[in-house]
Parts: structure tokens; C-alpha cells; sequence
């Protein structure tokens, strides 16, 4: 197997060459072989005249950062899925998927678990709640709701270490109050009427949005057995699901820091475009820039690169591409600036569903890569018109 993000890998470049062109003699061996351990077997190597090569494997022995690109429907999702299911399967990680569509429910057969996504108040820092309100925090509710946030996260802090709280089981679970407690300080400030007022509003609509509870379990506790978590966040507010992955994201990588989490997590984010404009942008971009240290991994799956920052690609040691034709997204592609890139990277990416151009900066390769079929169900069939009118009653 030729496993990608290895530095050595089992074979050398040459070699790899060979299988890329799926003229290796030991291809069928390789192909129905056993996946070497700490890898993720996520396709095959695809030959020009479409003949299926080698298996090809993603490193799972040490962290790692990718995007996954593709135009609507070409599989990126799928993708995503192959990937965790593999994780499931391998030692010593845990991943959570970022479900904004309700797709990865079928990772139920590997062993996962989807869960109503639910934040701590206080894990989103005071200085952020105003932007995750719509508020401007140089306005007077922005400014009352940020104060109200400090000082209650403040006073819960002193409340724990008072009650003889250990430093560590306070980092691990710190204390968070909920909306209504948020709710009241803003009542009692003293702030003119309609400030109070304004950012009351705002405080009750967030928690309209569902996702607040005061007494939340950690991220690290929800994936300390290592089976896959979806955090499903259909039909939940932007503005909400910006807020849960902020939380995830930041919460994993501090676990990571503090010593907490003995896995090494993989956070896989769905429609990732629509997480970095919003309050998850810098958990997002430490994970890019910062992740691999503690050992946290991140892939972000997008049908529109060119909405990713550039650090997304630059920081990115795995790339896979399925189709993209507009020239802005591909010319996102092209910032990996990888020389063994050169050339018209439009006309290399593979046309059928399922298959990608992956780019390995461990061995600075480029391959055509068929990705595997699902073990579990995939539920991201688009609706169409032709299957619904199969299902319906006429
Ligand atoms: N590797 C694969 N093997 C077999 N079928 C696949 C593969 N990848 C994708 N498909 C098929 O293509 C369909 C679309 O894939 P997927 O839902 O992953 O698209 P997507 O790129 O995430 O689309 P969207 O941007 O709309 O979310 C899947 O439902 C599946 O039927």
C-alpha cells in the first residue's frame, strides 16, 4: 500500500510512479492486501486508461491538516465518511465530524455516535459574544453583554477554585454559566434601559438556538473511548453552528495542551466555507496553523476553496481534489504551490464521482486516486426528481 502524509513511505517515489501508471506487478496484491496498522485505506490508485491501481492509505500515526475540494456531487462528503470510517477502526484516535447537512448518521455501523451538538457558555470567549450576537461590541449592548460574560465567567472561576476545586478538574470541566444566569446580570447592570434591553433580546435568541447548556459535557469526554461523534447540525442557525465548532475546535486542542485527551483527534468539518467567516474562524485557523504540535488533526471538506483562507491550503500537508472547474476555486488549489503541481491543474483533476487528484507533501506526489466505496451508509444522495417520484405515492 502507498500510504500519503508518510515521510517513509514503503516505497520510493519511483515506485510510486509505477503504481500511479498501475503497472506495478504485486498491484492485486496490494490491493486486496491488509492495510498496514496507523493507516487509513481510502482508495486506489487510478491509471489514465481507468484501470484500477495499488491501495493507497493516509497516515494516522501522527497528525495531519487537509482540505478536500470538489464541485457539487462529485463526493466530497463520501470522502469525508471513507475517512471516518477508518479512523473508527484505527488505535490511539478520535474523530468528530461537523455534520451541517445530516449526512453522517450512517457512521452509526461503525460504532459512532450522533449527538445534539451542546456549548458552554463560557467556552466562547467574552470578547466573541458580541460578534456571535450581530451586536457590534463598541456599541452599548455589545459592550454590556461582553462585561456580563467576563465578570460571570470570572466569578465562576473564583467559585470553583473556593470550593477547593483542583486546578486540573477545573481546566478539564471549567465552570460556565448558563444564558439565564447571563440573562439576569444583564437585567441587574447598570446600563441605560434600552441597552439592558437590546442585549436581553439577544441573549433570549440565542437561546432559542438550542445549542447553550451551562452543564455541557467536554469535548473530551464525548470522544474519550475513541468511536466517532457527529455533531448533527442540520436545521441549527449559522450563527449557532459557528459557535459549536469555535467550542469543539478550541475545545480539543486545549485538551490536547493540558494533557487531557490520551487519543489524538481528528476534526473533520463538512461545508467548511461556511465556518470561516464567522466566531469558529480562529479555532479553525489555530487548528491549521497550530493543531499538529499537540497532535490535532483537521480536514476541511468545501465545494468552494476560494471561500477558505489561503492558510487552508498552505498548511494543508494532504490535499484531495475531486472536479472543480471555476477558476477562482482552482486557483485556490494552486496556492499549494508545490512545484510537482506545474502545469494546468483544471485539466488534471479526474472527472468521475469518486475520484480525486490527491497531493501528498510528505513525498511531494501528485496521484489520481479512486476512493473506496462506503462500509457504512452514506446519506448525502442529492434529492431527484426521477428517485422521489420512484418513492412517492402517486
Ligand atoms: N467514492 C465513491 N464511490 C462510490 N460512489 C460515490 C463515491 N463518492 C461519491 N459517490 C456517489 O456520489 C454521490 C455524491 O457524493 P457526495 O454526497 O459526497 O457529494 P458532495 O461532493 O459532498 O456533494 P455536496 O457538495 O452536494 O455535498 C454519493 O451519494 C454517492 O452516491
Amino acid at each position: 500500500m502507498y500510504v500519503l502524509g508518510r515521510d517513509e513511505t514503503e516505497f520510493d517515489r519511483e515506485d510510486a510512479t509505477d503504481r500511479d501508471a498501475g503497472t506495478s506487478s504485486d498491484d492485486a496484491t496490494d490491493r486486496d492486501g491488509d492495510c498496514p496498522p496507523h493507516t487509513a485505506r481510502i482508495g486506489s490508485f487510478l491509471a489514465r486508461d481507468g484501470s484500477v491501481g495499488a491501495a493507497v492509505g493516509v497516515d494516522l500515526d501522527g497528525p495531519h491538516a487537509g482540505v478536500v475540494f470538489g464541485k457539487r456531487g462529485t463526493g466530497k462528503s463520501y470522502t469525508l465518511g471513507v475517512l471516518a470510517e477508518e479512523l473508527a477502526e484505527a488505535d490511539g484516535v478520535a474523530p468528530v465530524v461537523v455534520d451541517p447537512m445530516g449526512v453522517f448518521g450512517g457512521l452509526e455501523a461503525a460504532g459512532g455516535r450522533v449527538v445534539d451538538p451542546a456549548v458552554r457558555p463560557a467556552s466562547i470567549p467574552p470578547s466573541t459574544w458580541p460578534d456571535l450576537l450581530g451586536l457590534d461590541s463598541a456599541s452599548g449592548p455589545g459592550s454590556l453583554v461582553w462585561r456580563v460574560v467576563a465578570d460571570a465567567v470570572d466569578d465562576g472561576d473564583r467559585e470553583a477554585v473556593g470550593a477547593g476545586d483542583s486546578a486540573s478538574t477545573a481546566a478539564d470541566e471549567p465552570s460556565s454559566p448558563s444564558l439565564a444566569t447571563l440573562r439576569e446580570a444583564v437585567a441587574a447592570a447598570d446600563a441605560p434601559a434600552e441597552t439592558r434591553r437590546a442585549a436581553a433580546n439577544h441573549l433570549r435568541l440565542a437561546a432559542s438556538w438550542g445549542v447553550f447548556d451551562a452543564d455541557a459535557p467536554s469535548v473530551a469526554s464525548l470522544i474519550a473511548d475513541g468511536d466517532p461523534v457527529v455533531l448533527d447540525l442540520a436545521g441549527v442557525p449559522d450563527a449557532a453552528a459557528a459557535a459549536v465548532v469555535r467550542a469543539v475546535a478550541r475545545g480539543l486542542y486545549d485538551a490536547r495542551i493540558d494533557g487531557g485527551l490520551p487519543r489524538l483527534p481528528w476534526l473533520l468539518v463538512d461545508e467548511a466555507h461556511a465556518f470561516f467567516d464567522g466566531v469558529a474562524e480562529p479555532a479553525l485557523r489555530t487548528l491549521l496553523t497550530r493543531g499538529r504540535a499537540p497532535g490535532v488533526s483537521l480536514v476541511c471538506a468545501t465545494q468552494r476553496p476560494a471561500a477558505l483562507p489561503s492558510v487552508a491550503v498552505s498548511q494543508s500537508d494532504l490535499l484531495v481534489s475531486h472536479r472543480l472547474t471555476a477558476a477562482r476555486d482552482v486557483d485556490r488549489l494552486a496556492e499549494a504551490e508545490a512545484t510537482y503541481l506545474a502545469g494546468d491543474l483544471a485539466a488534471r483533476l479526474p472527472e468521475g464521482v469518486g475520484e480525486a487528484l490527491v497531493v501528498d507533501d510528505a513525498t511531494e506526489t501528485a496521484h489520481t486516486v479512486a476512493i473506496r466505496e462506503r462500509r457504512t451508509p452514506h446519506e448525502g444522495e442529492s434529492p431527484g426528481a426521477s428517485r422521489l417520484s420512484q418513492s412517492e405515492p402517486r
